[in-house]
């Protein structure tokens, strides 16, 4: 059987037929015309199995970017596996915020990354900025040892630490503090894709008090570490500006707390300034 014969059977048992393309050509790492020279010739029973067993796991929505082992963020191709969740354009708009803000006039500022999963806010502001002081932090092992492979695998300088919040930091300060932490309400978790409920970490997805509780932990804990002029950006869920900016606003009522929308116009980001 040919290539194409193998793929085009594949493809018809899937709802989103492109993913296997970007599977086999991601595991491959073949560009659209070795692909396209592929499909004339024929395919063997080993690499049949392969592509069996990748139109199996996209049928069980199997995120592609897990299928390949990795994403793209910003400038960056990070490693993914499922202990960090896959990084999101949402989170680009953050970071392209941040860099934005901070003209490349403000040297070595102090920042850190709460929640950092794969890496991808602390490592596209270091590659962006290198001589900022960056540290990531997460509670979970397994996802610091994919954003440290990351730092890495891009040769950038990164402090990564396990910590629950800014508790490994309460003798530190900070300029800038960056979070995307998890913020879905437990409660609504049946209205998150089944490919992200799934396979991505629940810890990276859902926080307590209707996906408040890191807000409200970030809060209280950055009171000490911020520095007198120190910015804080966070991306939050949609529904969720009001009340988090009634949170900044009462921990930091000599800031400016402002809600901002993403590309498609929902409310996405908090800056505290
Ligand atoms: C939404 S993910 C964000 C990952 C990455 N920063 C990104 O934007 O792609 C949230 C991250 O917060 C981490 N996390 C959850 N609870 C935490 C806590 N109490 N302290 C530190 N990190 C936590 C999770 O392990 C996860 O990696």
């Amino acid at each position: 059987m040919l290539w194409m014969e193998a793929v085009k059977r594949a493809q018809a048992e899937l709802i989103e037929p492109f993913e296997l393309e970007f599977v086999m050509r991601g595991k491959r790492n073949l560009d659209k015309l070795a692909w396209l020279n592929l499909m004339r010739k024929s395919i063997s029973d080993e690499e049949l199995s392969v592509l069996t067993t990748v139109t199996q796991a996209l049928k069980a929505q199997k995120p592609p970017q897990y299928l390949v082992g990795w994403a793209e963020f910003m400038a960056l191709t990070l490693t993914v596996n499922e202990n960090v969740l896959i990084p999101r354009q949402e989170t680009e708009e953050l970071v392209r915020m941040i860099l934005e803000d901070t003209s490349k006039s403000c040297h070595n500022l102090r920042v850190v990354d709460i929640g950092t999963g794969s890496g991808a806010i602390a490592l596209s502001l270091v590659n962006a900025r290198p001589d900022w002081k960056v540290t990531a932090v997460d509670l979970s092992k397994a996802a610091l040892e994919v954003a440290c492979e990351n730092a890495k695998r891009h040769r950038l300088d990164v402090r990564f630490l396990v910590s629950d919040v800014l508790s490994a930091l309460t003798e530190e300060k900070f300029d800038l503090i960056v979070s995307n932490p998890p913020y879905i309400d437990p409660a609504k978790a049946n209205e998150v894709d089944d490919s992200v409920r799934k396979y991505e970490p629940s810890m990276a997805l859902f926080a307590a008090d209707k996906g408040l509780e890191m807000y409200e932990k970030i809060a209280k804990q950055a009171l000490s570490v911020l520095t007198e002029n120190g910015k804080i950006y966070l991306e939050i869920g949609y529904q969720q500006g009001a009340a988090v900016k009634a949170i900044f606003e009462a921990a930091f009522p000599n800031k400016v707390v402002t809600v901002h929308q993403d590309y498609f116009q929902k409310d996405r980001m908090v800056s505290v300034k």
